[in-house]
Protein backbone atom coordinates (compact mmCIF):
# COMPACT_ATOMS: atom_id res chain seq x y z
CA UNK A 1 0.00 0.00 0.00
CA UNK A 2 1.60 3.53 -1.10
CA UNK A 3 2.05 5.54 2.44
CA UNK A 4 -1.17 7.74 2.48
CA UNK A 5 0.27 10.18 4.87
CA UNK A 6 2.63 11.51 1.94
CA UNK A 7 -0.46 11.97 0.25
CA UNK A 8 -2.33 15.22 -0.25
CA UNK A 9 -5.81 14.32 1.90
CA UNK A 10 -9.16 14.77 -0.58
CA UNK A 11 -11.12 15.36 2.78
CA UNK A 12 -9.95 16.66 5.12
CA UNK A 13 -11.80 17.16 8.91
CA UNK A 14 -9.56 19.70 11.21
CA UNK A 15 -10.59 20.15 14.97
CA UNK A 16 -14.45 19.78 14.23
CA UNK A 17 -17.28 19.95 17.10
CA UNK A 18 -20.78 19.34 16.10
CA UNK A 19 -23.33 20.50 19.16
CA UNK A 20 -26.76 19.90 18.21
CA UNK A 21 -29.14 22.10 19.90
CA UNK A 22 -32.93 21.35 20.09
CA UNK A 23 -35.09 23.52 18.26
CA UNK A 24 -37.87 23.79 20.81
CA UNK A 25 -36.17 23.30 24.07
CA UNK A 26 -32.81 24.34 23.48
CA UNK A 27 -31.51 21.53 25.37
CA UNK A 28 -27.33 21.08 24.13
CA UNK A 29 -26.09 17.29 22.97
CA UNK A 30 -22.24 17.81 22.44
CA UNK A 31 -21.84 14.73 19.64
CA UNK A 32 -17.82 15.01 18.71
CA UNK A 33 -15.47 17.29 20.15
CA UNK A 34 -12.25 18.40 18.36
CA UNK A 35 -11.82 15.37 15.72
CA UNK A 36 -9.44 15.68 13.09
CA UNK A 37 -9.15 13.24 10.13
CA UNK A 38 -7.61 12.48 6.83
CA UNK A 39 -9.52 10.95 3.66
CA UNK A 40 -7.36 10.20 1.02
CA UNK A 41 -8.07 9.93 -2.68
CA UNK A 42 -9.23 6.12 -3.67
CA UNK A 43 -9.05 5.14 0.27
CA UNK A 44 -11.69 3.07 1.66
CA UNK A 45 -11.58 4.60 5.29
CA UNK A 46 -14.17 2.70 7.75
CA UNK A 47 -15.59 4.06 10.87
CA UNK A 48 -16.04 2.17 13.93
CA UNK A 49 -17.62 2.90 17.60
CA UNK A 50 -20.12 2.34 20.07
CA UNK A 51 -23.49 3.55 19.49
CA UNK A 52 -23.88 7.13 20.17
CA UNK A 53 -20.54 8.29 19.27
CA UNK A 54 -21.12 10.43 16.31
CA UNK A 55 -20.38 8.57 13.51
CA UNK A 56 -23.19 9.16 11.30
CA UNK A 57 -22.88 13.23 12.55
CA UNK A 58 -19.42 12.89 10.54
CA UNK A 59 -20.56 11.00 7.66
CA UNK A 60 -23.65 13.82 7.49
CA UNK A 61 -21.14 16.31 7.66
CA UNK A 62 -19.04 15.25 5.08
CA UNK A 63 -22.37 15.05 3.05
CA UNK A 64 -23.73 18.18 3.89
CA UNK A 65 -26.16 17.27 5.29
CA UNK A 66 -25.29 19.22 8.54
CA UNK A 67 -23.03 22.27 9.17
CA UNK A 68 -19.92 21.39 11.98
CA UNK A 69 -20.40 24.17 15.20
CA UNK A 70 -16.29 24.37 15.21
CA UNK A 71 -13.74 23.53 12.67
CA UNK A 72 -12.56 23.10 9.30
CA UNK A 73 -13.97 20.62 6.86
CA UNK A 74 -12.78 20.49 3.14
CA UNK A 75 -13.08 18.61 0.01
CA UNK A 76 -10.33 19.55 -2.44
CA UNK A 77 -9.56 22.54 -0.40
CA UNK A 78 -12.73 23.50 -0.65
CA UNK A 79 -15.34 24.50 2.12
CA UNK A 80 -18.22 21.86 2.39
CA UNK A 81 -21.33 23.46 2.90
CA UNK A 82 -23.92 21.78 1.19
CA UNK A 83 -24.67 18.36 -0.37
CA UNK A 84 -23.16 17.91 -3.76
CA UNK A 85 -22.97 15.68 -6.73
CA UNK A 86 -19.41 14.75 -6.40
CA UNK A 87 -20.30 12.92 -2.76
CA UNK A 88 -22.76 10.23 -2.88
CA UNK A 89 -25.04 9.12 -0.15
CA UNK A 90 -25.80 5.19 0.89
CA UNK A 91 -28.08 5.00 3.91
CA UNK A 92 -28.82 1.89 6.01
CA UNK A 93 -32.77 2.35 4.93
CA UNK A 94 -32.08 2.36 1.26
CA UNK A 95 -34.34 5.73 1.03
CA UNK A 96 -35.43 5.19 -2.50
CA UNK A 97 -38.20 6.37 -4.05
CA UNK A 98 -41.31 3.95 -3.32
CA UNK A 99 -42.97 5.30 -6.10
CA UNK A 100 -40.75 4.70 -8.76
CA UNK A 101 -39.29 1.84 -10.54
CA UNK A 102 -35.61 0.60 -9.98
CA UNK A 103 -34.82 2.17 -13.37
CA UNK A 104 -36.47 4.96 -12.44
CA UNK A 105 -34.75 5.25 -8.67
CA UNK A 106 -31.21 4.64 -10.64
CA UNK A 107 -31.87 7.70 -13.16
CA UNK A 108 -32.85 10.43 -10.88
CA UNK A 109 -29.95 11.83 -10.42
CA UNK A 110 -28.90 11.89 -14.44
CA UNK A 111 -31.91 13.43 -15.02
CA UNK A 112 -31.74 16.52 -12.31
CA UNK A 113 -27.75 16.70 -12.56
CA UNK A 114 -27.20 20.56 -11.67
CA UNK A 115 -24.26 19.86 -13.96
CA UNK A 116 -25.91 20.36 -17.30
CA UNK A 117 -28.78 18.08 -18.85
CA UNK A 118 -27.83 14.90 -20.30
CA UNK A 119 -29.00 13.61 -23.84
CA UNK A 120 -31.85 11.04 -23.58
CA UNK A 121 -29.50 8.33 -25.12
CA UNK A 122 -26.62 9.58 -22.44
CA UNK A 123 -28.63 9.15 -19.54
CA UNK A 124 -29.84 5.80 -20.79
CA UNK A 125 -25.95 4.43 -21.14
CA UNK A 126 -25.39 5.78 -18.13
CA UNK A 127 -28.68 3.90 -16.04
CA UNK A 128 -27.84 0.90 -18.43
CA UNK A 129 -23.89 0.52 -16.94
CA UNK A 130 -25.01 1.09 -13.57
CA UNK A 131 -27.81 -1.61 -13.60
CA UNK A 132 -25.52 -4.49 -14.87
CA UNK A 133 -22.88 -2.94 -12.39
CA UNK A 134 -24.81 -3.66 -9.68
CA UNK A 135 -26.59 -6.83 -11.40
CA UNK A 136 -30.20 -5.35 -11.04
CA UNK A 137 -30.43 -6.65 -15.11
CA UNK A 138 -34.28 -7.92 -15.36
CA UNK A 139 -35.20 -6.03 -12.46
CA UNK A 140 -35.58 -2.41 -13.80
CA UNK A 141 -39.04 -2.26 -14.03
CA UNK A 142 -39.73 -3.41 -10.50
CA UNK A 143 -40.84 -1.44 -7.27
CA UNK A 144 -38.10 -0.78 -4.31
CA UNK A 145 -41.45 -3.24 -2.57
CA UNK A 146 -41.02 -6.14 -4.58
CA UNK A 147 -37.31 -6.11 -4.41
CA UNK A 148 -35.05 -7.62 -1.32
CA UNK A 149 -33.59 -6.09 1.02
CA UNK A 150 -30.35 -7.14 -0.62
CA UNK A 151 -31.80 -5.66 -4.37
CA UNK A 152 -32.95 -2.92 -3.02
CA UNK A 153 -29.44 -1.92 -1.37
CA UNK A 154 -28.40 -2.51 -4.77
CA UNK A 155 -30.30 -0.33 -6.09
CA UNK A 156 -29.58 2.56 -3.77
CA UNK A 157 -25.81 1.88 -5.01
CA UNK A 158 -26.74 1.88 -8.54
CA UNK A 159 -28.51 5.73 -7.58
CA UNK A 160 -25.68 6.99 -6.11
CA UNK A 161 -23.29 5.97 -8.30
CA UNK A 162 -24.67 7.25 -11.50
CA UNK A 163 -24.44 11.04 -10.03
CA UNK A 164 -20.64 9.55 -10.76
CA UNK A 165 -19.61 10.78 -7.78
CA UNK A 166 -16.24 11.02 -6.36
CA UNK A 167 -16.74 10.30 -3.00
CA UNK A 168 -19.14 7.77 -1.98
CA UNK A 169 -20.71 8.28 2.40
CA UNK A 170 -21.82 5.22 3.39
CA UNK A 171 -23.92 5.07 6.85
CA UNK A 172 -24.47 1.36 7.75
CA UNK A 173 -25.62 0.13 4.29
CA UNK A 174 -25.93 -3.77 5.36
CA UNK A 175 -26.86 -3.55 8.86
CA UNK A 176 -30.82 -4.43 7.85
CA UNK A 177 -29.39 -7.60 5.54
CA UNK A 178 -29.10 -11.02 6.78
CA UNK A 179 -25.96 -12.50 7.17
CA UNK A 180 -24.92 -14.17 3.98
CA UNK A 181 -25.88 -11.47 2.00
CA UNK A 182 -24.08 -8.63 3.56
CA UNK A 183 -20.78 -11.05 2.50
CA UNK A 184 -22.03 -11.19 -1.33
CA UNK A 185 -22.47 -7.03 -1.07
CA UNK A 186 -19.25 -6.48 0.57
CA UNK A 187 -17.59 -8.63 -2.14
CA UNK A 188 -19.75 -6.71 -4.35
CA UNK A 189 -18.54 -3.36 -3.01
CA UNK A 190 -15.27 -3.85 -3.47
CA UNK A 191 -15.59 -4.88 -6.68
CA UNK A 192 -17.51 -1.64 -7.42
CA UNK A 193 -14.93 0.57 -5.62
CA UNK A 194 -12.36 -0.31 -8.00
CA UNK A 195 -10.55 -3.02 -5.85
CA UNK A 196 -8.62 -3.76 -8.90
CA UNK A 197 -8.10 -0.31 -10.32
CA UNK A 198 -5.20 1.58 -9.03
CA UNK A 199 -5.73 3.97 -6.42
CA UNK A 200 -6.22 7.08 -8.59
CA UNK A 201 -9.30 5.46 -10.81
CA UNK A 202 -10.69 3.90 -7.59
CA UNK A 203 -13.72 5.98 -5.63
CA UNK A 204 -13.03 7.63 -2.12
CA UNK A 205 -15.15 5.88 0.22
CA UNK A 206 -16.01 6.36 3.99
CA UNK A 207 -17.99 3.41 5.48
CA UNK A 208 -19.77 3.51 9.00
CA UNK A 209 -20.50 -0.03 10.25
CA UNK A 210 -21.19 -1.73 13.72
CA UNK A 211 -19.11 -4.92 12.26
CA UNK A 212 -15.64 -5.14 13.10
CA UNK A 213 -15.25 -7.90 10.82
CA UNK A 214 -16.74 -6.03 7.58
CA UNK A 215 -14.58 -3.35 8.47
CA UNK A 216 -11.70 -5.27 8.43
CA UNK A 217 -12.51 -6.56 5.56
CA UNK A 218 -13.23 -3.91 3.50
CA UNK A 219 -10.93 -0.69 4.92
CA UNK A 220 -7.69 0.15 4.18
CA UNK A 221 -7.76 2.40 7.69
CA UNK A 222 -10.58 1.76 10.16
CA UNK A 223 -10.63 4.64 12.63
CA UNK A 224 -11.81 3.65 16.12
CA UNK A 225 -14.32 6.01 17.77
CA UNK A 226 -15.22 6.59 21.38
CA UNK A 227 -17.99 8.59 23.46
CA UNK A 228 -18.55 11.15 25.82
CA UNK A 229 -17.88 13.36 23.81
CA UNK A 230 -17.62 11.59 20.46
CA UNK A 231 -14.20 11.21 19.18
CA UNK A 232 -11.33 9.16 17.16
CA UNK A 233 -9.40 7.21 19.77
CA UNK A 234 -6.86 5.64 16.74
CA UNK A 235 -6.92 5.14 13.37
CA UNK A 236 -5.91 1.37 12.49
CA UNK A 237 -4.20 0.42 9.11
CA UNK A 238 -5.26 -2.65 7.47
CA UNK A 239 -2.39 -4.10 5.97
CA UNK A 240 -3.95 -7.10 4.42
CA UNK A 241 -3.84 -7.62 0.42
CA UNK A 242 -5.81 -7.13 -2.20
CA UNK A 243 -7.95 -8.36 -3.85
CA UNK A 244 -9.52 -9.66 -0.54
CA UNK A 245 -11.15 -12.79 -0.46
CA UNK A 246 -13.20 -15.08 1.71
CA UNK A 247 -10.93 -16.72 2.71
CA UNK A 248 -8.91 -13.77 4.50
CA UNK A 249 -11.37 -13.91 7.40
CA UNK A 250 -10.15 -16.67 8.39
CA UNK A 251 -6.53 -15.96 8.94
CA UNK A 252 -5.03 -15.02 12.33
CA UNK A 253 -3.92 -11.76 10.63
CA UNK A 254 -7.46 -10.91 10.17
CA UNK A 255 -8.92 -12.45 13.49
CA UNK A 256 -5.97 -10.38 15.09
CA UNK A 257 -7.06 -7.06 13.79
CA UNK A 258 -10.45 -7.46 14.52
CA UNK A 259 -9.54 -8.26 18.16
CA UNK A 260 -7.29 -5.64 18.42
CA UNK A 261 -10.50 -3.20 17.35
CA UNK A 262 -13.00 -5.21 19.80
CA UNK A 263 -10.69 -4.40 23.00
CA UNK A 264 -10.63 -0.66 21.77
CA UNK A 265 -14.61 -0.64 22.11
CA UNK A 266 -16.24 -3.36 23.96
CA UNK A 267 -16.15 -1.98 27.29
CA UNK A 268 -17.88 1.32 25.78
CA UNK A 269 -20.11 -0.76 23.23
CA UNK A 270 -21.41 -2.82 26.42
CA UNK A 271 -22.39 0.47 28.28
CA UNK A 272 -23.88 1.55 25.35
CA UNK A 273 -26.30 -1.35 25.82
CA UNK A 274 -27.33 -0.59 29.47
CA UNK A 275 -29.79 2.42 30.00
CA UNK A 276 -28.47 4.31 33.33
CA UNK A 277 -31.85 6.87 33.44
N1 LIG B 1 -30.40 15.89 15.02
C1 LIG B 1 -29.95 15.67 16.25
N2 LIG B 1 -30.39 16.43 17.29
C2 LIG B 1 -29.95 16.22 18.55
N3 LIG B 1 -29.04 15.27 18.88
C3 LIG B 1 -28.58 14.48 17.89
C4 LIG B 1 -29.01 14.63 16.54
N4 LIG B 1 -28.37 13.71 15.78
C5 LIG B 1 -27.60 13.01 16.64
N5 LIG B 1 -27.71 13.47 17.89
C6 LIG B 1 -26.98 13.00 19.08
O1 LIG B 1 -25.59 13.12 18.79
C7 LIG B 1 -24.89 11.99 19.29
C8 LIG B 1 -24.19 11.29 18.15
O2 LIG B 1 -25.19 10.72 17.30
P1 LIG B 1 -24.83 9.92 15.96
O3 LIG B 1 -26.11 9.46 15.37
O4 LIG B 1 -23.93 10.73 15.13
O5 LIG B 1 -24.01 8.67 16.55
P2 LIG B 1 -23.70 7.25 15.90
O6 LIG B 1 -22.35 6.87 16.39
O7 LIG B 1 -23.92 7.30 14.44
O8 LIG B 1 -24.84 6.34 16.58
P3 LIG B 1 -25.41 4.91 16.15
O9 LIG B 1 -24.23 3.98 16.06
O10 LIG B 1 -26.34 4.54 17.26
O11 LIG B 1 -26.10 5.10 14.83
C9 LIG B 1 -25.91 11.13 20.01
O12 LIG B 1 -25.91 11.49 21.38
C10 LIG B 1 -27.23 11.53 19.37
O13 LIG B 1 -28.29 11.35 20.26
Amino acid sequence: METLEKMTPKICLGGITKEYIAPRTGQRTLAIADVSLDVFQGEFLCIVGPSGCGKSTILNMIAGLARPSRGELVMDGKPIRDPGAERGVVFQDYALFPWKTVRENIEFGPRYRTAGPLSASERDRIVRHYIDLVSLTGAENKYPHELSGGMRQRCAFARALANEPEVLLMDEPFAALDAQTRLILQEELLRIWGEELPRAARKTVVFITHGIDEAVYLADRVAVMSNNPGHIKTIMTVDLPRPRRESLRATAEFQKLADAIWQLIRHEAYEATIDRH
